[in-house]
């Protein structure tokens, strides 16, 4: 296996305005669950910067830490060391300022497309008149294409449908930071294009400060501008960040012509693949048995003493 490709990629020569102050901050935090020998350590010493408006893309395997990471900076979880602070205070606990959209929308049943989105926006925005706080949902609800379907309950829709209200219920709160968990994981591959475009499409409307997790290192070109893997555990890691200089607006069908995209596609694909097969290979080093010392015997006679025979 090539070394190089767990290398740093080489940034070019370019001078760049220097990078916008970071929102939020993780430092050398480590998280793991359980203790003594059932102890399962996920993740080990995270440093991470979100800056202000900026999309970063966590990309990683099955089980690394990324919804321990996503819990972590909504502050669903305490670091065991470490520390994340958000505008000079600690995280120590959830908040309104960062809202998060998981992979299983969590829509209360009861309530229509409108309900659920007015619910939050009823709650974070007190102070507004009855007719702000309406036309703000309806903005949101057109936002995501669903206005066709403001009255149907959460079983009147299908998957992509509701992962639309979630999405459009988080943003309607006007988060300061939008963390997005693997949010289109459970949806198929078509309705996920859609929901990519217009993720993309909101994103660049709005500026939102965002961290998506996935494991789609496509998708994660085609909305991030910092992609950084998270390699696998236990004890997971930040690998080196990736630059994703394409410019915007993006177009998902034309970047899949675009040298530039598809030059990045391999460099991420190479450094996942290399770092999981190094990750395996320790594991079986580690998991050897040690070599077995042979005792150091001579046999002294093979000889059976006569009159024993029988
Ligand atoms: N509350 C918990 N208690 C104990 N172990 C946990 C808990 N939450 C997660 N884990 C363990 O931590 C490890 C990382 O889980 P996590 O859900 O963060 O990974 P992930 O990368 O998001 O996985 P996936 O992509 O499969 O959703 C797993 O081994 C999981 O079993």
């Amino acid at each position: 296996m090539s070394v190089a490709v767990l290398q740093r990629p080489r940034s070019k020569s370019i001078a760049r305005p220097a990078p916008p102050d970071p929102l939020i901050s993780m430092r050398a935090v480590s998280k793991g669950y359980g203790s003594g020998v059932t102890r399962n350590a996920v993740l080990n010493n995270i440093n991470l910067n979100l800056r202000k408006g900026e999309f970063l893309a966590i990309v990683g395997f099955s089980g690394s830490g990324k919804t321990t990471l996503t819990k972590l900076l909504a502050g669903l979880e305490m670091p065991d060391s470490g520390e994340i602070v958000m505008e000079n205070e600690v995280i120590k606990g959830p908040s309104e300022e960062r809202g998060i959209v998981f992979q299983n929308y969590s829509l209360l049943p009861w309530l229509t497309v409108r309900g659920n989105i007015a619910l939050s926006v009823d709650r974070v925005f007190k102070h507004w008149s009855r007719g702000e706080r309406h036309d703000h949902v309806e903005k949101f609800i057109e936002m995501v294409g669903l206005s066709h379907a403001v009255h149907r309950r959460p079983h009147e829709l299908s998957g992509g449908m509701r992962q639309r209200v979630s999405l459009a219920r988080t943003l309607a709160m006007k988060p300061n930071v939008l963390l997005l968990d693997e949010p289109l994981g459970a949806l198929d591959a078509l309705t996920r294009s859609v929901l990519q475009e217009e993720i993309l499409k909101i994103w660049e409307e709005e500026r939102q400060t965002c961290l998506l997790i996935t494991n789609d290192v496509d998708e994660a070109i085609l909305l991030a501008d910092r992609i950084v893997p998270l390699n696998p555990g236990p004890n997971a890691s930040l690998g080196p960040a990736f630059s994703v200089e394409l410019d915007r607006p993006r177009n998902k069908t034309e970047l899949n012509h675009n040298e530039t995209f598809k030059g990045l596609r391999n460099a991420v694909t190479n450094y996942l693949v290399a770092v999981r097969q190094k990750s395996r290979d320790d594991e079986a080093l580690s998991s050897e048995a040690p070599p077995i010392e042979l005792p150091d015997l001579q046999p002294r006679s093979l000889r059976i003493p006569r009159g024993r025979a029988g």
